[in-house]
């Protein structure tokens, strides 16, 4: 957690940097829609890999995911404190219970 945490600061420093510099700040130049659109993109690609790719291919997808994740939460705003939290919140309440109060 403490690699997420440290890269979601890195992330949040590179927003503001020259996009011919930084892959962060040129997403951020693109808009919202694409780092919304390159985080769909990386969630097929991991999927793909779960089916069919070598584990360090799927290592990479994995990494990939949760960085354009950060990428997006950091966008919006969102700490990725906020997602750890509700994952806490989750932990002891079985996923049937979890389903079962979010459709109440
Ligand atoms: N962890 C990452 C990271 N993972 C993946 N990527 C980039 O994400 C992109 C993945 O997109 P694709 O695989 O689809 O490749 P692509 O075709 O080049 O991408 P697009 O042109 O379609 O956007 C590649 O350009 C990767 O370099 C990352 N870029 C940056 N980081 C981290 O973010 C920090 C800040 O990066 P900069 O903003 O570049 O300084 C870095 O120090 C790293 O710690």
């Amino acid at each position: 957690m403490e690699t997420l945490s440290r890269l979601e600061k890195t992330i949040a420093q590179r927003r503001t940097a020259d996009p011919s510099q930084s892959y962060v700040a040129s997403l951020h130049a693109k808009g919202l829609p694409q780092i919304a659109r390159k985080l769909g993109e990386e969630g097929v690609e991991a999927a793909i890999a779960v089916l069919s790719g070598s584990d360090e291919e799927l290592v990479g997808e994995a990494a990939d995911i949760l960085f354009h994740l950060i990428v997006a939460l950091n966008a919006r705003d969102v700490p990725l404190a906020d997602v750890l939290a509700e994952l806490d919140r989750r932990e002891g309440v079985s996923g049937i219970e979890e389903k079962a109060s979010r459709s109440a």
